[in-house]
């Protein structure tokens, strides 16, 4: 799918703030795939439409989990997780994208996963790190970026992690079979 008309969809989708974020996450997945030798017209489409569903109501998005048997474990934690799934499934279903590398890189950019591809690293990067991020580590991660993908990406679920345990906040557990795979593939 070209570029505009991808945008285009999107636009609908979310809010000015949210589809700002979105281009930021477009042009930094872009640069990573470039550096890292990924996919750059999936990373362009996977980045594009990786928040789709963001804004859509809870319930819907509870209904399609259990629906469409997602995993359950969802449910118990943070609705914030939910998107990224749902949004998988949805930007096949409403807009007929069925690459599955693509899909999975939507379906795993928030929670991460044992065995990460490398899109999915790419996307999950680029989520995190694009201009308009603005928090306490994301600069560190940028300069990791520049070199290092791997390094980058085990330093922001560390933060994602760090994050939601300063604030008593549940971790979906997924997250740390992301990191736990991370650093024990690593020989150094
Ligand atoms: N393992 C996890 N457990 C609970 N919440 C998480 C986990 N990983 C990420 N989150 C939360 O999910 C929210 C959405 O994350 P993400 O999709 O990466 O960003 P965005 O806000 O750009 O959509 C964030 O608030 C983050 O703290
Ligand atoms: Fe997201």
């Amino acid at each position: 799918m070209e570029r505009s008309k991808a945008l285009s969809i999107v636009k609908g989708q979310l809010t000015e703030h949210r589809y700002e974020h979105t281009l930021g996450v477009m042009e930094t997945a872009i640069w990573l795939s470039k550096a890292n030798g990924a996919d750059e017209k999936k990373a362009e489409i996977a980045a594009i439409f990786h928040d789709y569903a963001k804004f859509r109501p809870k319930e819907e998005m509870r209904k399609i989990i259990i629906d469409q048997g997602f995993k359950q474990d969802l449910l118990g934690f943070n609705s914030e997780l939910w998107h990224a799934p749902v949004g998988a499934y949805l930007v096949e279903k409403e807009v007929g994208i069925n690459d599955h590398e693509i899909l999975d890189a939507i379906r795993f950019h928030t929670s991460g996963r044992k065995g990460m591809t490398l899109l999915e690293k790419v996307i999950y990067v680029a989520d995190y790190i694009e201009p308009g991020r603005h928090f306490p580590g994301v600069e560190e991660v940028r300069e990791l970026a520049k070199t290092n993908l791997e390094l980058a990406l085990i330093k922001s679920i560390q933060n994602t992690i760090v994050f939601l345990m300063k604030k008593n906040q549940p971790v979906y557990p997924d997250t740390f079979y992301t990191y736990n795979d991370l650093v024990t593939k690593r020989e150094d």
